[in-house]
């Protein structure tokens, strides 16, 4: 279904839905709808962004006292109503860059937000002059039920439409990209942290405006709001009703409130059994959610890129490289891990156009130094050139558009996607348009097929011409055939090698069997001991006696 149909349907039942009910009925409603619109908030961080929040209550609650405090002590609404979501936006930005800063997926922002809500609630306990401490604050209601009921459903309706538009252009389909494989999106020039900050920001100001409405509905607000309580339900009800929807959040969200208050105090320990339960299954058996189970059922991959994401922007020359420059120039390359000095000082050169494979027994340092040349890890010290331009510093994204192309031990690409968004995706931001060879449209045009069905040899490929797609002007490879049979590696190999003559691009392949490194190499490198002790074509390589004692153990 398209979704402005989807949308203009959510509408209809939303403004449908009070008529002919009494005003408790539409009380419930509208405490529901404002639930809906907290777990929309919640979807663009968790659902859209992959940032699992357990602490989003932190971000509701701040609405809510906002337009508490401005009752209680005569402040004008407006002021606070922009403080608010600004305020959440100066805690959420720290926390989501603190959290993705290590790198370590998920724990370090779940425990973030853990703790920033925990903290409110006790600021919000303890301040008592200012908070009226654990008996909360009373909130005047705003009048007639059904009008703020149709207001409530004014805004959710525009948040849900710039929710859409916004999931809809390049940014979503970066976000898309970012949120499913961080990897690959850096390696084709998306600034994952960037658009998945923006997201989880914009995620908190959402939910604050939320936490405002909700405050105006229920009358009173208290340090509950903050508590873990309210943050889990709202993860159930966005995971029942389903992620990364247009509708999801409010299917979730308004019905379970609504059976929450209609079913009275009696009922309510088997309604949240009950509902337990049916969490447990939803995620066991139906992840998406309700809206997800109506996806399931309709052809084609479940996630799809944004129709915006064929529109090319090619992004801007990569100034700053000298003309003539060799492709990579490492000088003195210092990484140790912990007490580990695995590189000491390596210097190496890939002239352009040419094949350099990187040999070296196992723990040499070869992957660490293939890391360290992608951005992936920064050199302890050295220097790092890319076609003349100074980038040890210079993150991956960026490092793209310097010319870095960059395959992985095991193929990367976007498994969610079809095999024709993977190839989109990889134009999306590249800096000029490259006509793929013709052996290579059933990918470009194959948009059913998920590439997570696709055998490892069929991956490869793909991934290969989405890093050819981004135009590369130096391909780094790490074992690119580990793990392909032996015709697929021929194959592959001649792929590779009719690549370096097509396009020119330079290569630096980490690689182990010889075969392979005969078949494809213009100079081996050998990596032992930290450092480079030998460099040349192959034949000199193994014939040198220091090469054939460290690493073919031979004397
Ligand atoms: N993140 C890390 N933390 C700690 N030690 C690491 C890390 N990455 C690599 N090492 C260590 O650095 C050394 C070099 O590892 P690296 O993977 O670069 O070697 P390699 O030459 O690629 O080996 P192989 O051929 O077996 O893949 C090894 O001793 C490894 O255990």
């Amino acid at each position: 279904m398209r979704m402005t149909v989807r949308l203009g349907l959510l509408a209809a039942v939303l403004v449908a839905a009070p008529f002919g009910l009494g005003t408790f009925a539409v009380a419930t409603l509208t405490l529901g709808l404002c639930y809906g619109l907290f777990a929309y908030g919640l979807d663009l961080s968790w659902g859209r962004a992959g940032l699992l929040s357990v602490g989003h209550a932190a971000f509701f609650g701040l609405g809510a006292y906002a337009v508490a405090l401005s009752q209680a002590h005569d402040l004008t609404i407006a002021v606070l109503l922009v403080a608010a979501p600004a305020l959440s936006v100066a805690i959420a930005l720290p926390m989501v860059r603190i959290g993705l800063a290590s790198g370590i997926p998920d724990a370090p922002l779940i425990l973030l937000t853990i703790g920033v809500s925990l903290l409110l609630q006790h600021a919000a306990t303890s301040l008592t002059g200012l908070t009226g401490g654990t008996n909360g604050l009373s909130i005047r209601s705003p009048g007639v039920v059904t009008t703020y009921y149709l207001t409530l459903v004014v805004v959710a309706v525009v948040v849900a439409v710039t929710t859409v538009t916004v999931v809809r252009s390049r940014f979503g389909a970066r976000l898309t990209a970012a949120s499913r494989n961080p990897e690959r999106a850096a390696q084709t020039g998306i600034d994952g942290l960037h658009v998945r900050s923006t997201a989880f920001v914009v995620s908190a100001a959402v939910s604050t405006v939320a936490g405002a409405l909700y405050a105006l509905a229920a009358g009173l607000v208290s340090p509950q709001i903050f508590g873990l309580g309210l943050s889990t339900s709202v993860l159930v009800w966005l995971a029942l009703g389903g992620r990364g929807s247009t509708v999801g959040p409010f299917l979730g969200a308004v019905p379970v409130t609504v059976g929450e208050q209609m079913l009275g105090s009696t009922w309510q320990g088997w309604y949240v059994l009950g509902l337990a339960a049916l969490f447990v299954l939803v995620v066991q058996f139906a992840p998406t959610g309700l809206a997800g189970i109506a996806r399931h059922w309709t052809r084609g991959p479940a996630v799809r890129l944004p129709p915006a994401a064929s529109v090319r922007r090619p992004r801007k020359g990569s100034g700053g490289q000298a003309r003539g420059a060799a492709a990579l120039v490492l000088k003195g390359i210092h990484k140790s891990f912990g007490p580990v000095n695995v590189l000491r000082g390596v210097d190496l050169t890939v002239e352009d156009g040419r094949c350099v494979c990187l040999i070296g027994p196992n723990g040499a340092g070869k992957s660490t130094l293939l890391a360290i040349v992608a951005g992936q890890l920064a050199p302890d010290g050295g220097e790092v050139r890319i076609f003349g331009a100074a980038a040890s510093a210079v993150p991956i994204h960026d490092r793209v558009r310097l010319g870095v192309g960059r395959m992985f031990q095991i193929p990367s690409v976007l498994t969610d996607l079809s095999l024709a968004d993977n190839i989109r995706l990889a134009r999306m931001d590249a800096p000029e348009h490259v006509e793929l060879p013709a052996e290579y449209d059933d990918l470009v045009r194959d948009g059913t097929s998920e590439a997570r069905a696709l055998p490892l040899a069929d991956r490869r490929r793909l991934e290969l011409a989405m890093v050819l797609a981004g135009a590369p002007r130096l391909m780094l490879l790490d074992e690119p055939a580990a793990g392909l049979g032996p015709d697929d590696a021929r194959a592959l190999v001649r792929e590779l090698k009719e690549v370096s003559h097509r396009t020119g691009c330079a290569m630096l392949v980490v690689e182990h069997d010889m075969t392979i490194v005969r078949e494809l190499a213009d100079d081996v490198v050998v990596l032992h001991d930290g450092g480079v002790i030998a460099h040349g074509a192959m034949d000199e390589i193994t014939a040198d006696p220091a090469v054939r004692e460290a690493y073919l153990g031979v004397h």
